[in-house]
């Protein structure tokens, strides 16, 4: 029997940064093995709902569930092996002065989990890099390679859950497709749940069966990624962000 417990659960998420509050609200759930979409414009507060669940932003209120357990208000060792984050810009989340093998060697080191050279090794041949790449620095790679070390990354410890923030966003757009298609190929091999922010709404169509629309740190409206085909909206800021996207062009 397939488990019914949602991968995330918020419930009235509030989030400030200094008393401030960027997120009111948020409450909306994600399956096991679902891919949904955070979307909304730039400082609607994305970022920081995933921040939070990685316990990033530690000025929370409210109620958040990860894999059925409760939030935190800081970094925990042990979530992180279950739950993983890919930043945007993956020249600024890769050491400039380790080499892939010690960037992928590291969550194994820290977790104490051994068979590192296999699992290393693996983990190229997992994100379509060969081996040469393995001692290889950040500056000897092009961009979409570098995203697929960060993927790498987060994929050593095997983790369930997956917080994508922007994923393809800084990279050319042939590269994005190519780092897409990665995503959704690992996401059906390993059965990962992805929680995605991204402002790129053809992104949604293709790796997301849900959406919530953000807007001002509220969520103004959750819809089907199909809403993007066929423009069934219903809340007036959504309606604008299709309109403005080019519609079902
Ligand atoms: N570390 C921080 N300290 C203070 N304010 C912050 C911090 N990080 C983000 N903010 C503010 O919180 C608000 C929400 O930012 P957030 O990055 O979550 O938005 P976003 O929707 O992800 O935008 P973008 O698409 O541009 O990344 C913004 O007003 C931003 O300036």
């Amino acid at each position: 029997m397939t488990d019914p417990s949602p991968s995330i659960s918020l419930r009235n998420l509030d989030i400030a940064y200094g008393g401030v509050r960027v997120v009111q609200g948020v409450t909306f759930d994600v399956a096991r093995g679902e891919s949904f979409a955070l979307v909304g414009e730039s400082g609607s507060g994305k970022s920081t709902v995933l921040k939070a669940l990685c316990g990033l932003a530690p000025e929370w209120t409210g109620t958040m569930q990860v894999l059925g357990q409760p939030g935190l208000h800081r970094p925990n060792r042990a979530m992180a092996r279950r739950c993983q984050m890919v930043f945007q810009d993956p020249y600024g989340s890769l050491h400039p002065r380790k080499t892939v093998d010690a960037v992928l060697s590291e969550p194994l080191a820290i977790h104490g989990i051994g068979d590192r050279d296999e699992r290393v090794e693996q983990a190229l041949v997992d994100v379509g890099l060969d081996r040469r790449f393995r001692f290889r620095y950040p500056h000897q790679m092009s961009g979409g390679q570098r995203q697929r070390v960060a993927i790498a990354r987060a994929l050593m410890l095997e983790p369930e859950v997956m917080l994508l923030d922007e994923p393809t966003s800084a990279l050319d757009v042939s590269v994005q497709a190519e780092i897409l298609n990665l995503l959704k190929r690992l996401r059906a091999e390993r059965g990962l749940t992805y929680l995605l922010v991204t402002h790129n709404l053809p992104v949604v169509s293709f790796l997301c069966e849900r959406m919530a629309v953000m807007n001002k740190g509220r969520i103004v409206e959750i819809a089907q990624a199909t809403a993007l085909h066929d423009g069934s909206f219903t809340d007036p800021y959504s309606l604008a962000l299709y309109a403005a996207s080019g519609g079902n062009r």
